[in-house]
């Protein structure tokens, strides 16, 4: 065996493309020694991702894609934190920012964009970001914590995916865009017109039409001032208006470069040896911007280096998806109508979806879907393809004809080449896909996310993935189907809300509309459930369906066997005064309430009140209501804690009517019960409450997971804090991230059970950003609620239909 020196390949820049290229080279045996050069002080993660990251869906460990250990794994040296300065080609070396000289026989860059800053007067000041890293994304969550007023300049994919995150962190989001149309590079005036709708409807809102000329403030920005006179408040700006491809070192080495680093069809820049790939390279004179035409470059370029016969790279076909939860819109090649198209077109108002199809010559060219984008991946891959349209297809994508839907699916998989790019955010062929089924014995999209990265992003291509497994798998596939939430569907809690996320869907009947419910009615177990997931996602928007709640809800009142009600007033933290004792008991006296008792939680019980009496009692005792019917945060209670007890270390009774005055009224999974302790004696036993706090010399002890019912189980300690803001923060992040991820009716108890409690612990207390995010989102559904006892009060019809109706109240 003959012992040859490896060659050794330096990778400049540590993203998708640059590590993209390395990951096939070393699929493909290459054998190189390599070093990565990364400026980034961070291993490779997912750019787009950070679109999550923002919003808050996910954290910086969720998007990284190869971890520190996969860099030793494979022997790769890798310098974070440094920054290539040009490639001495004389001396075979890069150099780098900080005295580096790495030597090489190949590199590749790999430098990616970097975001064009607007050069107007103000655009140096602080708090006007770009939005492209890990750094700036962190610069918008403390901002969002800080400052109120966000203004996005560009209204393309950027931009849109900006402003939402920053509206799901609780800011108020103006996004000025120099066009009419919204991502005019992608869509039409009328998709973009219903864009635009939706987007306003989730609280974005939109200047069009309007030039930038200054960033006006002190040495922070405070505003903008356009073209027209016209001005705009704003504490943030972020720039989104396009990238340019960063050609630095390129430049800087004497390498030919145009709008970014001139390569040929096997990514060979002017330099011998010396390779692009990825957004900072210009091909046929196009720089992409996108992640699917760099996995394809890599492809090539991998096989090149490896010394595998490869086809040349000859362009890319670009397709896009906005990353906004409940707003589906995609585009792929040419999507405005010339002359010389033929059109298909599907407008529906009443779904609000749109479809447009272009062709020329009989073959599919281009597409734009809105509001459905379940057709996305096929018709990507018809348009790459410049599929020839046929009966089949025709059926296939209108959803019409007898040739059926599945035969012209199945018929689009089959086709698909074996390299062809299935999912491409995180470049998988149909050929990893299928091997990967067949090699693994793989039978779930699950499995085959875990083993090759499909479906990982945007999730935009599991709809072709699922084809790919029914047709490798055949009759084996059903097979694997599993059980829904309840007999009416098959789907489970996480793709109901997954889908309700995807497809914006805004209602109970539309969901089981949707999502193909076989009873169309839903039932009683499904109904609550999805209302629950439709406002937990939707806070801001979510219209209430009385109709879909259980009947104590729906009444704001707990039925009784004899068909009263009972009714308990909120007495936070279980503190009560003499002035609203005696409310209490001039109410029970003038409306005969059979039993006043004291509940287990700290408050008084009126019980045996007539339903057409709920209105009246609520007025006349003026309390809030104590949501002891609700899935909601039921009670707080509290021992006396350092006011009064000669052991108290802290004071309990104050902290416990803070948390429930700021967390009252919130719907979450099932109903939740927390105390608060002055100390470890732990009077109050928070040991069986969703969430339990104890006091102690040094702060507070948080536990989780306590039940003190059938399924009676002690709670978890979950962490120790030192002050009173910790403690609401973390408690807040806990519930949110309950709020999230349980199970409709799920306890905490059941739920801390199958997260388990170091995945709750790093979703809470491992990143400081991602926990904020959530403080930020329960805050913004806690802006929404409103006492549902005062709002049948002030709503007479309301009042009438729910109270005045005197038939018997049935008990589901
Ligand atoms: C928020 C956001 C969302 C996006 N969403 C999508 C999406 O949904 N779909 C999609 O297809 N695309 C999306 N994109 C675009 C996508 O992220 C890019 O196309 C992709 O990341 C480009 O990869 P790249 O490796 O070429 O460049 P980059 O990801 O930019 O990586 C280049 C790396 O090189 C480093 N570098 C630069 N210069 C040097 C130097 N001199 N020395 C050392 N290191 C250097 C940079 O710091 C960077 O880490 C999104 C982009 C952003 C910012
Ligand atoms: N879901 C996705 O696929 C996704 C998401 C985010 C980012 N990206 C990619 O990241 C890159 C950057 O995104 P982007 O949106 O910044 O680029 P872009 O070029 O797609 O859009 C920039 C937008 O800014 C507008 N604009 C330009 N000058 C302006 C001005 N002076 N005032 C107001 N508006 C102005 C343009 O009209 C354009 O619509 C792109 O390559 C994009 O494809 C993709
Ligand atoms: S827990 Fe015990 S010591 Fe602490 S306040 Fe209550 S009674 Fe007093
Ligand atoms: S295409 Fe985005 S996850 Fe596959």
């Amino acid at each position: 065996m003959t012992n040859r020196k490896k060659q050794k390949l330096v990778v400049i820049g540590n993203g998708i493309a640059g590590i993209g290229t390395i990951e096939q080279i070393i699929k493909l045996g290459g054998a190189y020694d390599i070093t990565v050069i990364g400026q980034e002080p961070h291993p490779n993660y997912n750019r787009i991702m950070l679109s999550y990251v923002l919003e808050g869906s996910k954290t910086i460990d969720d998007i990284v894609l190869n971890d520190w250990q996969w860099y030793e794994d494979n022997q790769i040296t890798l310098h974070t934190g440094t920054a290539a300065t040009a490639i001495d080609e004389a001396n075979k070396v890069v150099v780098c920012d900080n005295g580096l000289n790495v030597p090489y026989d190949k590199v590749i860059i790999a430098t990616g964009s970097r975001p064009f800053i607007l050069p107007v007067p103000g655009s140096d000041k602080e708090g006007v970001v770009g939005f492209r890293d890990i750094a700036d994304c962190t610069r918008m969550l403390e901002a969002s914590q800080a400052y109120k007023k966000a203004a996005v300049i560009g209204g393309g994919l950027l931009g849109l995916e900006a402003a939402k995150g920053l509206v799901s962190l609780g800011m108020e989001v103006t996004v000025v865009h120099l066009m009419d149309d919204l991502m005019e590079s992608q869509l039409d005036s009328h998709a973009a017109r219903m864009l635009q709708q939706e987007l306003e409807r989730q609280g974005i809102r939109f200047l069009l039409g309007k030039q930038t000329t200054e960033i006006w403030g002190d040495t922070r920005v405070k505003g903008l001032r356009f073209k027209d006179g016209g001005e705009l408040e704003a504490e943030l700006v972020v720039m989104a208006v396009g990238i340019r491809a960063n050609t630095a070192v390129a430049q800087a080495s004497g390498i030919e470069t145009g709008r970014g680093i001139v390569v040929n069809d096997y990514m060979e820049t002017s330099m011998p040896d010396v390779y692009a790939v990825g957004e900072c390279c210009e091909h046929r004179g196009v720089c992409y911007g996108l992640v699917a035409p760099l996995f394809e470059q890599g492809q090539v370029l991998a096989k090149h280096l490896s010394g595998v016969d490869t086809k040349p790279y000859e362009g890319s076909v670009v397709s896009t998806k906005l990353k906004i939860s409940g707003v589906d819109v995609f585009s792929a090649g040419e999507f405005l109508e010339q002359p010389e198209h033929t059109v298909i077109t599907a407008k529906d108002e009443w779904k609000k979806t749109y479809k447009k199809i272009l062709m020329r010559d009989g073959r599919i060219v281009g597409a734009i879907l809105f509001g459905d984008v379940s057709e996305s991946a096929s018709l990507q891959s018809l348009v790459r393809q410049k599929a020839e349209m046929t009966d089949e297809i025709y059926a296939s994508i209108t959803g019409t004809g007898c040739g059926g839907h599945g035969g012209g699916k199945a018929a689009m998989v089959e086709n698909m080449p074996d390299d062809e790019i299935v999912c491409g955010c995180n470049g998988v062929t149909k050929k990893a896909i299928v091997d990967a089924i067949n090699g693994e014995g793989l039978t779930t999209v699950d499995e085959i996310k875990a083993c090759t990265g499909a479906t990982r992003s945007c999730g935009g291509c599991k709809p072709v993935v699922e084809q790919i497994l029914q047709s490798v798998l055949g009759a084996g596939y059903t097979a694997s189907a599993k059980q829904g939430i309840c007999p009416c569907t098959t789907l489970d809690r996480d793709e109901i809300v997954a889908q309700i996320r995807d497809k914006g869907l805004t209602s109970t009947r539309e969901v089981m509309h949707v999502l193909g419910w076989s009873n169309p009615e839903g039932c009683s177990k499904c109904r609550p459930a999805i209302h629950y997931y439709l406002v937990m996602l939707n806070p801001e928007t979510h219209q209430e369906e009385r109709e879909s709640r259980f009947v104590n809800e729906r009444l704001s009142a707990n039925i009784q066997k004899d068909g009263t009600f009972t009714v308990v007033p909120r007495m936070y933290g279980g503190v009560t005064t003499p002035e609203d004792l005696k409310k209490i008991a001039d109410v029970s006296l003038k409306y005969n309430v059979k039993v006043v008792k004291v509940t287990g939680g700290q408050r008084l019980d009126l019980i045996g009140v007539k339903k057409e009496d709920l209105p009246k009692v609520w007025e006349e005792l003026d309390m809030p209501s104590g949501y002891a019917y609700a899935k909601s945060l039921r009670t707080v209670k509290t021992c006396v804690g350092s006011q009064f007890c000669r052991f108290g270390t802290q004071d309990s009774m104050s902290m416990g009517a803070l948390i429930e005055k700021k967390f009252e009224r919130l719907d979450f999974p099932a109903k939740f019960k927390m105390a608060v302790n002055g100390c470890p004696r732990n009077c109050a036993e928070a040991c069986t409450k969703d969430i339990g706090i104890v006091g102690n010399d040094g702060g507070w002890e948080i536990f989780v997971g306590g039940n003190g019912g059938t399924k009676a189980r002690l709670a978890d300690s979950f962490c120790k804090v030192k002050t009173d803001e910790e403690l609401i923060e973390i408690c807040a992040a806990l519930m949110q991230y309950y709020r999230e991820t349980g199970k409709y009716l799920e306890r905490t108890s059941e739920w801390v059970e199958r997260l388990g409690l170091d995945s709750i612990r790093e979703a809470v207390l491992s990143n400081d950003g991602e926990r904020k995010a959530l403080v930020a989102r329960i805050e913004l559904a806690l802006k929404q609620v409103e006492d549902p006892w005062k709002k049948v009060l002030k709503d007479e019809t309301l009042r009438e239909t729910l109270f005045e109706d005197v038939k018997p109240v049935t008990m589901s």
